[in-house]
């Protein structure tokens, strides 16, 4: 595998002057030639078997659009934390990339519904339907930009829309108030107008999820893009408007001299240079020797709801012989920011000293194996097509070993013997990944994300 480096040349700029939902953002990345089986290939690796991709082709205000239906596959998926959702990423066989992007995508819009509900973003929950919906779009949109081999991303200023939205607590003003609070110091820009004599407003133009998006991604605003254009993809939400195309474009290029790589189809070459096992990263440290050391779980946990990779504490000597702590974190450099706020707020440092590191990582994958006549996940890493490690999940092993009475270190033993029968060890070719089934009920609800229809899903808090 390579590094990530060359594919920096690679940019896109998005263009949210109409507004912008996840679904609107992954129709374009996918129009712009994004592999739609490689992306739903990195969707499974989060919630196997849970969400189907489709794409189709739509006319928004006489302009063709491309268009990703998602189709929630199970009948109760449960409700969803941040915390939980980081796991789940944070465990799957995600390109580095791709997991670093959902991440802070994530990490962003349960800061802003925490930050609106009043309470930890950890805490903040993703409703049933709407967490799958949520997980499809950020993740189907990180991978997808990975497959295009863009390094850089920026945005036009951004329409939210005006009027008001029904979802599942209510009547809510637009911008809906995550809206309001991901879009602090970006510019916006008026919404388009309707025509005719039609008195009604847009309604909600920029929804949470797309917001967090924009702003996990895309390094600033910039009103037009700045390169040699290559490929063009558009994306449609439901939402369709006489007079204007209510779409997402997605306009990726280089700088001018750049090899011209970014074309319709040429996607998959220059994934191969971002598809690597060396991530970059910053660690933030600081030393400190006078908190009361029952608040360091509590900076540890606010760390990673701010979207550190990492963090933890050594204990060390500081001058005057006095035991102390060294806190460190490990984040993608864009989140630095964030995690230099949480240490000085929630800890007694006054200074942070910050380095850039790069980290080698295995990618991940799960299987599944019988303990006791239940299915328990095995984590997988592995490296160019080999198995690494396969470790059964502890947690899910002393929770059956709970339910059935019997010693976690029995079962335990029982797990890691099921593993090898499974022949997963160490040099075994890797197994085929858990993958969707696909072929669940047509379900009821409507994905639209917000664009042209009430909403009871979709949405966190
Ligand atoms: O249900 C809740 S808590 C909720 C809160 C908010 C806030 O802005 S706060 C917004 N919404 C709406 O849910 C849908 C789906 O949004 P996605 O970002 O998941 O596509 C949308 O209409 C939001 O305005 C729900
Ligand atoms: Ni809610």
């Amino acid at each position: 595998m390579s590094s990530p480096a060359p594919a920096q040349a690679v940019h896109a700029w998005l263009d949210v002057t109409a507004g912008v939902a996840g679904d609107m953002l992954l129709g374009a990345l996918v129009d712009a030639g994004a592999d739609l089986d490689r992306v739903q290939a990195a969707v499974d690796a989060v919630v196997p078997r849970s969400v189907r991709l489709t794409r189709t082709e739509v006319n928004r205000g006489g302009q063709r659009s491309g268009k990703v239906e998602v189709d929630v596959l199970v009948d109760d998926p449960p409700h969803r934390t941040w915390a939980s959702i980081r796991a789940l990423l944070a465990d799957a066989d995600l390109a580095p990339i791709t997991r670093q992007r959902a991440l802070a995508t994530f990490s962003l819009l349960a800061d802003a519904e925490g930050f609106v509900h009043g309470i930890p973003p950890a805490d903040v929950h993703f409703h049933e339907v709407g967490a799958l919906d949520s997980i499809a779009d950020v993740v189907g949109c990180c991978e997808a930009l990975r497959l295009l081999g863009v390094g850089t991303v920026t945005a036009s200023p951004l329409a939210v829309g005006a009027g008001r939205v029904r979802i599942a607590h209510g009547d809510i003003p637009v911008p809906v108030p995550a809206v309001a609070q991901l879009a602090r110091d970006w510019p916006l820009v008026a919404n388009p107008r309707r025509t005719g004599d039609d008195p009604r407003p847009v309604g909600e133009l920029a929804t949470p999820t797309g917001v967090a998006l924009v702003r996990a991604l895309a390094e600033r605003c910039e009103d037009g893009p700045s390169f040699t254009l290559r490929t063009v993809g558009v994306g449609a939400g439901n939402k369709d408007f006489d007079g204007w195309p209510n779409v997402v474009r997605v306009l990726v290029g280089a700088p001018a001299g750049a090899p011209a790589a970014a074309q319709r189809g040429s996607a998959p070459a220059l994934a191969s240079a971002v598809d690597g096992d060396l991530e970059q990263a910053v660690q933030l440290e600081a030393n400190v020797d006078d908190l009361d050391p029952r608040l360091w779980p509590g900076v540890l946990e606010a760390l990673l709801s701010a979207g550190a990779m990492d963090a933890w504490l050594v204990p060390i000597l500081m001058k005057k012989g006095r035991p102390a702590h060294t806190l460190c974190a490990l984040a993608a450099a864009d989140r630095a920011d964030r995690i230099a706020d949480v240490i000085f707020a929630q800890t007694s440092t006054i200074g942070i000293r910050q380095h850039a590191v790069a980290r080698r990582v295995l990618a991940r994958r799960s299987a599944r194996v019988q303990v006791a006549g239940q299915d328990v996940t095995v984590k997988i890493s592995h490296r160019s097509g080999r198995i690494v490690q396969a470790t059964p999940e502890f947690d899910e092993v002393a929770a059956l070993a709970s339910t059935q009475g019997l010693p976690v270190a029995d079962l335990h033993a029982e797990a890691n013997a099921a593993v090898v029968r499974a022949r997963l060890t160490a040099g075994a070719p890797l197994p085929t990944p858990e993958v969707s089934a696909g072929h669940g009920h047509d379900h009821p609800h409507d994905h639209g994300h917000g664009h042209g229809h009430s909403h009871d899903h979709g949405h966190a808090h």
